[in-house]
């Protein structure tokens, strides 16, 4: 990790608003240059739609983002060739075969088509996605969607990655391949946020965790300060409030044998 001014990414009093409902209520996050930076929080935390605004897909309603200085809202040229996203639901051009896609994007990201085709195999081989070159991506499964995704966002090399729940539906070769892979591109000097609801993924891969939600920052250090010795499953289920109960109203699931 490099304490560098300015941070890859930075993101200022971040809010949004859909209609009286507040998704995102004031978010202040510096994400270090080398950090893998882990953003978890419970089911409608404002997750998405934090990493959403950060990267130049949701306008924000109040608040800056910033990407190695450069405002991600003021200047999106810039800032977005610094990014590699890899969104929630991946909206992907997916009547196109998985070569086609990276091809179409390396070509839209200014590379040379001689290095979009080599990166392009490279990426395909390493995440095991080559028995699939000939399928259109409206045909892979979730978990293939998700690496044809983070191949995508990969190609042209970004100083910042931000993952929306990479691991989702992702068989586990496929994710460890995934670490592996993302271990590399930090050792190379890259920046990974990433959200995620499965504890032990932050515990193993993160520098600094944030915690957030009802759309704000609930805990935020690296993963030692965050945990203060406990495990981070415990500390999640404090913040952000235990099982809700109330399950012995469904008493008749306990009748599904008669
Ligand atoms: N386009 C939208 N219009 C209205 N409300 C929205 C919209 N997008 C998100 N929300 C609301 O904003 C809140 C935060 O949603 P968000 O998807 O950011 O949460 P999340 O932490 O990513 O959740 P999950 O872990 O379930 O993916 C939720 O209450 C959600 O219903």
């Amino acid at each position: 990790m490099r304490y560098d001014n300015p941070p890859a990414l930075a993101l200022r009093g971040l809010v949004k608003q859909f209609g009286d409902s507040v998704a995102v209520a004031g978010i202040d996050l510096a994400v270090a240059t080398g950090t893998f930076h882990g953003l978890v929080g419970p089911n409608g935390a404002g997750k998405t739609t934090t990493l959403s605004m950060a990267v130049g897909l949701l306008r924000p309603s109040a608040g800056t983002a910033t990407v190695g200085g450069v405002d991600v809202w003021r200047d999106p040229v810039a800032a977005k060739r610094r990014i590699g996203m890899l969104p929630e639901s991946t909206h992907l051009f997916d009547r196109l075969t998985g070569p086609e896609l990276l091809t179409y994007n390396g070509v839209l990201r200014g590379l040379a088509p001689d290095l979009v085709r080599a990166r392009s195999a490279q990426l395909i081989e390493v995440l095991g996605l080559g028995e699939a070159g000939r399928k259109l991506v409206v045909d892979y499964s979730t978990g293939m969607k998700k690496k044809i995704g983070l191949a995508c966002a990969l190609l042209h090399t970004p100083t910042l990655l931000v993952l929306d729940e990479p691991f989702e539906a992702v068989d586990p070769v496929s994710a460890g391949t995934i670490r592996e892979l993302l271990r590399r591109y930090l050792d190379g000097g890259g920046t990974v946020i990433f959200s995620t609801h499965v504890m032990e993924v932050a515990e193993q891969l993160c520098d600094r965790v944030t915690i957030i939600g009802r759309g704000r920052v609930l805990a935020n250090g690296t993963l030692d300060q965050v945990r203060g010795g406990r495990p981070l499953h415990e500390v999640f289920v404090n913040l952000v409030g235990g099982p809700r109960g109330g399950t012995e109203a469904l008493s008749w699931l306990g009748d599904s044998s008669r």
